[in-house]
């Protein structure tokens, strides 16, 4: 039985994956799932003061994972990695003439950069600094530990103290691998990156927020946890 749904943001509740604007039919969804007893929550890159303003105003109940994996939001705030060194923004951006994402200022332990392509250059970079680099599609992504959204997926569900077989991830990119990792359905947006969507149960039809209002119809009709 699903009881708790973990949606991604960017690409994933936005009109489209280049795209900032917030699907409102896969908003007013998703609700329906919290009317029905199932809870949902978010999962993304973005900073937790970011994400507790869309999960307030949503008026969803079933917690965050903000930077991504770092930041665990149910009740009670939760911080799962270790802080980086925030001068690395200001760095990794000259170094690389990337501009340095205004929500670092925010952050404690995953600081972000656009444009979002990442190099070998960077990766390497990363790698001889002893950083964790990836990117959403949206954003380039750097973080002290071997962080990914698995971890914050991970004490979140133990946070409601759910078994992952109760527990259904929508995502769009490559960094929500980590994040299907941790939960029993997942669930790739149908424009979503080919190494998410090899690894999900489902793909939905539909790209993006109109994807969550697919998976949502097919949730309540009993459809995704053999219950018809
Ligand atoms: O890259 C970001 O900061 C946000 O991306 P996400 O919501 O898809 O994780
Ligand atoms: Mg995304």
């Amino acid at each position: 039985m699903i009881r708790l749904v973990l949606v991604d943001v960017d690409g994933t509740l936005t009109v489209d994956r280049n795209s900032y604007e917030i699907e409102l039919s896969a908003i007013e969804s998703l609700r329906r799932l919290e009317k029905n007893g199932i809870k949902v929550g978010l999962v993304s890159g973005n900073s937790y003061p970011v994400l507790r303003g869309l999960y307030t105003y949503f008026y969803f109940h079933g917690g965050l994972v903000a930077e991504n994996g770092c930041i665990v939001y149910y009740n009670k705030l939760v911080r799962v990695c270790e802080p980086i060194d925030k001068s690395l923004a200001e760095k990794f951006s000259k170094i690389f003439s990337v501009i340095s994402s205004w929500q670092n200022e925010f952050k404690c332990c995953d600081l972000s950069f656009t444009p979002p392509t990442l190099s070998d250059k960077m990766i390497e970079w990363a790698k001889n600094m002893g950083l964790y680099i990836k990117s959403s599609g949206y954003a380039i992504h750097i973080s002290k530990s071997q962080t990914g959204k698995g971890i914050g997926v991970r004490k979140l569900i133990e946070l409601h103290n759910l078994d992952k077989s109760e527990v259904l991830g929508i995502g769009d990119s490559s960094t929500d691998i980590e994040f299907f990792q941790e939960v029993g359905i997942k669930v790739a947006v149908g424009n979503g990156d080919e190494e998410v969507k090899k690894v999900a149960n489902y793909v939905t039809l539909n790209n993006s927020g109109k994807g969550v209002v697919e998976i949502v119809d097919k949730i309540l009709k009993g459809e995704l946890d053999g219950r018809n």
